[in-house]
Protein backbone atom coordinates (compact mmCIF):
# COMPACT_ATOMS: atom_id res chain seq x y z
CA UNK A 1 0.00 0.00 0.00
CA UNK A 2 1.39 3.25 -0.83
CA UNK A 3 2.60 5.47 1.94
CA UNK A 4 0.58 8.84 2.73
CA UNK A 5 2.58 12.15 2.15
CA UNK A 6 1.95 13.49 5.30
CA UNK A 7 0.56 11.65 8.53
CA UNK A 8 0.37 13.52 11.31
CA UNK A 9 0.50 10.76 14.36
CA UNK A 10 -0.23 11.78 18.34
CA UNK A 11 0.61 15.50 17.77
CA UNK A 12 0.57 17.87 20.87
CA UNK A 13 1.48 21.62 20.76
CA UNK A 14 1.49 23.93 23.45
CA UNK A 15 2.47 27.33 23.87
CA UNK A 16 3.80 27.58 27.14
CA UNK A 17 1.05 25.07 29.86
CA UNK A 18 -1.48 26.25 26.59
CA UNK A 19 -2.47 22.86 24.96
CA UNK A 20 -3.54 24.98 21.10
CA UNK A 21 -3.18 21.11 18.90
CA UNK A 22 -4.15 18.07 19.72
CA UNK A 23 -4.24 15.97 16.57
CA UNK A 24 -4.19 11.93 17.39
CA UNK A 25 -3.78 11.44 13.56
CA UNK A 26 -3.90 12.71 10.47
CA UNK A 27 -3.00 11.44 6.78
CA UNK A 28 -2.67 13.94 3.82
CA UNK A 29 -2.39 12.13 0.52
CA UNK A 30 -1.54 13.28 -2.64
CA UNK A 31 -3.63 16.63 -3.12
CA UNK A 32 -4.24 20.48 -3.03
CA UNK A 33 -5.99 21.28 0.61
CA UNK A 34 -7.36 24.13 2.30
CA UNK A 35 -6.92 24.42 5.63
CA UNK A 36 -10.05 26.56 7.54
CA UNK A 37 -10.55 27.60 10.71
CA UNK A 38 -11.56 31.01 12.51
CA UNK A 39 -9.10 33.99 14.20
CA UNK A 40 -7.28 31.84 16.47
CA UNK A 41 -7.57 28.46 15.50
CA UNK A 42 -4.62 27.54 15.54
CA UNK A 43 -3.52 27.28 11.67
CA UNK A 44 -0.47 29.19 11.75
CA UNK A 45 0.65 26.97 14.57
CA UNK A 46 -0.32 24.09 12.36
CA UNK A 47 1.50 25.18 9.39
CA UNK A 48 4.50 25.73 11.36
CA UNK A 49 4.65 21.93 12.93
CA UNK A 50 3.83 20.05 9.62
CA UNK A 51 6.83 22.46 8.66
CA UNK A 52 8.99 21.46 11.16
CA UNK A 53 9.71 24.55 12.99
CA UNK A 54 8.52 24.78 15.97
CA UNK A 55 8.94 22.03 18.74
CA UNK A 56 6.01 19.40 19.22
CA UNK A 57 4.98 16.38 20.80
CA UNK A 58 3.95 13.24 18.65
CA UNK A 59 5.92 13.29 14.66
CA UNK A 60 5.17 13.73 11.42
CA UNK A 61 6.35 11.53 8.37
CA UNK A 62 6.56 12.31 4.81
CA UNK A 63 6.11 9.51 2.17
CA UNK A 64 6.33 7.15 4.94
CA UNK A 65 10.26 7.64 5.62
CA UNK A 66 10.78 10.88 6.56
CA UNK A 67 10.88 11.66 10.43
CA UNK A 68 10.47 15.40 11.12
CA UNK A 69 11.43 15.06 14.48
CA UNK A 70 14.08 12.35 13.57
CA UNK A 71 15.42 13.63 10.40
CA UNK A 72 14.83 17.51 10.55
CA UNK A 73 17.35 18.57 7.89
CA UNK A 74 16.49 16.39 5.01
CA UNK A 75 12.26 16.90 6.30
CA UNK A 76 12.86 20.47 6.07
CA UNK A 77 14.54 19.94 2.09
CA UNK A 78 11.09 18.61 1.57
CA UNK A 79 8.52 20.47 2.76
CA UNK A 80 8.84 24.21 1.91
CA UNK A 81 6.44 26.60 3.68
CA UNK A 82 5.66 30.47 2.72
CA UNK A 83 4.42 32.46 5.89
CA UNK A 84 1.34 34.89 6.35
CA UNK A 85 3.46 37.45 7.50
CA UNK A 86 6.87 37.32 6.01
CA UNK A 87 9.37 38.81 7.82
CA UNK A 88 13.41 39.09 7.03
CA UNK A 89 16.14 41.43 7.81
CA UNK A 90 15.57 44.75 5.85
CA UNK A 91 18.89 45.15 4.40
CA UNK A 92 18.72 42.16 2.53
CA UNK A 93 17.32 42.01 -1.07
CA UNK A 94 15.11 39.95 -2.82
CA UNK A 95 17.60 38.14 -4.86
CA UNK A 96 20.02 37.67 -1.95
CA UNK A 97 16.68 35.63 -0.45
CA UNK A 98 16.68 33.81 -3.68
CA UNK A 99 20.41 33.08 -3.61
CA UNK A 100 20.59 32.20 -0.19
CA UNK A 101 16.71 29.73 -0.91
CA UNK A 102 18.65 28.27 -4.38
CA UNK A 103 21.48 27.55 -2.73
CA UNK A 104 20.28 25.60 0.33
CA UNK A 105 17.22 23.94 -1.40
CA UNK A 106 19.06 22.93 -4.71
CA UNK A 107 17.98 22.87 -8.00
CA UNK A 108 14.28 23.38 -8.48
CA UNK A 109 11.65 21.87 -10.78
CA UNK A 110 11.52 24.96 -13.05
CA UNK A 111 13.63 27.73 -13.84
CA UNK A 112 13.09 30.28 -10.83
CA UNK A 113 13.55 33.19 -13.35
CA UNK A 114 10.27 31.65 -14.93
CA UNK A 115 8.29 32.21 -11.08
CA UNK A 116 9.72 35.53 -11.07
CA UNK A 117 9.04 36.89 -14.07
CA UNK A 118 5.60 35.50 -13.86
CA UNK A 119 4.82 36.99 -10.12
CA UNK A 120 5.65 40.30 -11.25
CA UNK A 121 8.80 40.51 -8.97
CA UNK A 122 11.50 41.27 -11.43
CA UNK A 123 10.82 45.26 -10.92
CA UNK A 124 11.73 45.26 -7.14
CA UNK A 125 13.69 42.25 -6.51
CA UNK A 126 17.29 43.21 -6.30
CA UNK A 127 15.93 46.51 -4.35
CA UNK A 128 16.57 45.96 -0.12
CA UNK A 129 13.18 44.38 1.61
CA UNK A 130 13.02 46.92 3.92
CA UNK A 131 11.77 49.39 0.40
CA UNK A 132 9.26 46.79 0.13
CA UNK A 133 4.92 47.19 0.32
CA UNK A 134 3.26 43.98 1.95
CA UNK A 135 2.11 42.65 -1.05
CA UNK A 136 5.68 42.67 -2.74
CA UNK A 137 7.12 41.22 0.39
CA UNK A 138 4.53 38.61 0.05
CA UNK A 139 5.11 37.78 -3.54
CA UNK A 140 9.27 37.24 -2.77
CA UNK A 141 7.98 35.19 0.47
CA UNK A 142 6.00 32.89 -1.71
CA UNK A 143 8.35 32.63 -4.66
CA UNK A 144 11.05 31.41 -1.78
CA UNK A 145 8.22 28.32 -1.19
CA UNK A 146 8.48 27.51 -5.11
CA UNK A 147 12.01 27.00 -4.64
CA UNK A 148 13.73 23.36 -4.43
CA UNK A 149 12.24 20.27 -4.85
CA UNK A 150 9.75 19.50 -2.29
CA UNK A 151 7.16 17.25 -1.81
CA UNK A 152 4.49 19.53 0.11
CA UNK A 153 4.55 23.18 0.06
CA UNK A 154 2.61 24.58 2.69
CA UNK A 155 1.26 28.51 1.95
CA UNK A 156 0.05 30.25 4.72
CA UNK A 157 -2.71 32.78 4.45
CA UNK A 158 -1.39 33.37 0.41
CA UNK A 159 -4.40 35.22 -0.31
CA UNK A 160 -3.58 38.03 2.24
CA UNK A 161 -2.22 41.25 0.25
CA UNK A 162 -2.11 40.14 -2.93
CA UNK A 163 -3.68 42.35 -5.46
CA UNK A 164 -6.55 40.52 -7.80
CA UNK A 165 -3.94 40.11 -10.83
CA UNK A 166 -1.53 38.39 -8.70
CA UNK A 167 -4.64 35.36 -7.58
CA UNK A 168 -4.88 33.84 -10.70
CA UNK A 169 -1.04 33.19 -11.10
CA UNK A 170 -0.87 31.53 -8.03
CA UNK A 171 -3.39 29.61 -8.63
CA UNK A 172 -1.88 28.34 -11.96
CA UNK A 173 1.65 28.15 -10.21
CA UNK A 174 0.17 25.46 -7.57
CA UNK A 175 -1.60 24.03 -10.05
CA UNK A 176 1.34 23.07 -12.59
CA UNK A 177 3.32 22.30 -9.19
CA UNK A 178 0.76 20.37 -8.30
CA UNK A 179 -0.07 17.77 -11.69
CA UNK A 180 3.16 18.73 -13.29
CA UNK A 181 5.95 17.89 -10.53
CA UNK A 182 3.48 15.66 -7.92
CA UNK A 183 3.81 18.48 -5.22
CA UNK A 184 0.90 18.05 -2.28
CA UNK A 185 -0.52 21.80 -1.28
CA UNK A 186 -1.79 22.77 1.97
CA UNK A 187 -3.51 26.48 2.22
CA UNK A 188 -4.61 27.95 5.06
CA UNK A 189 -7.62 30.91 3.94
CA UNK A 190 -9.87 32.69 5.73
CA UNK A 191 -11.82 33.34 2.11
CA UNK A 192 -14.26 30.39 0.69
CA UNK A 193 -12.62 28.33 -1.73
CA UNK A 194 -12.60 26.59 -5.13
CA UNK A 195 -14.76 23.90 -5.59
CA UNK A 196 -13.19 20.40 -5.77
CA UNK A 197 -10.53 21.22 -3.33
CA UNK A 198 -10.12 19.44 -0.41
CA UNK A 199 -11.00 20.71 2.80
CA UNK A 200 -9.67 20.60 6.30
CA UNK A 201 -10.65 22.29 9.44
CA UNK A 202 -9.26 23.29 12.92
CA UNK A 203 -12.26 21.86 15.05
CA UNK A 204 -11.43 22.70 18.90
CA UNK A 205 -7.60 21.12 18.63
CA UNK A 206 -7.81 19.07 16.39
CA UNK A 207 -7.82 19.24 11.96
CA UNK A 208 -10.68 17.02 11.07
CA UNK A 209 -11.48 16.60 6.51
CA UNK A 210 -14.56 18.30 5.70
N1 LIG B 1 4.04 32.29 20.03
C1 LIG B 1 2.89 32.09 20.70
N2 LIG B 1 2.89 32.10 22.05
C2 LIG B 1 1.75 31.88 22.74
N3 LIG B 1 0.55 31.62 22.16
C3 LIG B 1 0.51 31.60 20.82
C4 LIG B 1 1.66 31.83 20.01
N4 LIG B 1 1.31 31.74 18.71
C5 LIG B 1 0.00 31.46 18.69
N5 LIG B 1 -0.49 31.38 19.94
C6 LIG B 1 -1.88 31.05 20.32
O1 LIG B 1 -2.23 29.83 19.67
C7 LIG B 1 -3.58 29.88 19.21
C8 LIG B 1 -3.59 29.58 17.70
O2 LIG B 1 -2.94 30.66 17.04
P1 LIG B 1 -2.64 30.61 15.46
O3 LIG B 1 -1.80 31.79 15.12
O4 LIG B 1 -2.12 29.28 15.12
O5 LIG B 1 -4.13 30.77 14.88
P2 LIG B 1 -4.63 31.05 13.39
O6 LIG B 1 -5.74 30.07 13.14
O7 LIG B 1 -3.52 31.07 12.44
O8 LIG B 1 -5.25 32.50 13.56
P3 LIG B 1 -5.49 33.72 12.48
O9 LIG B 1 -6.51 33.23 11.50
O10 LIG B 1 -6.02 34.80 13.36
O11 LIG B 1 -4.16 34.05 11.89
C9 LIG B 1 -4.13 31.25 19.58
O12 LIG B 1 -4.87 31.11 20.77
C10 LIG B 1 -2.89 32.09 19.83
O13 LIG B 1 -3.13 33.05 20.83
Amino acid sequence: MASHILHLSNIIKAYHDTVVLDIPSLELDYGVYWLLGGNGAGKTTSMKVMAGLIPFRGDILLNGKVSCNKQPVQYRKLVNYAEAEPLYPGFITGSDLVALYVKTKGEGYTDIQKIIDLLGVSSFIHQPVSSYSSGMLKKVSLLLAFTGRSKVILLDEPLITLDTQSLPLLYALVEEFHQQYGVTFCITSHQPVTAGSIRLEVQGKNIVKI
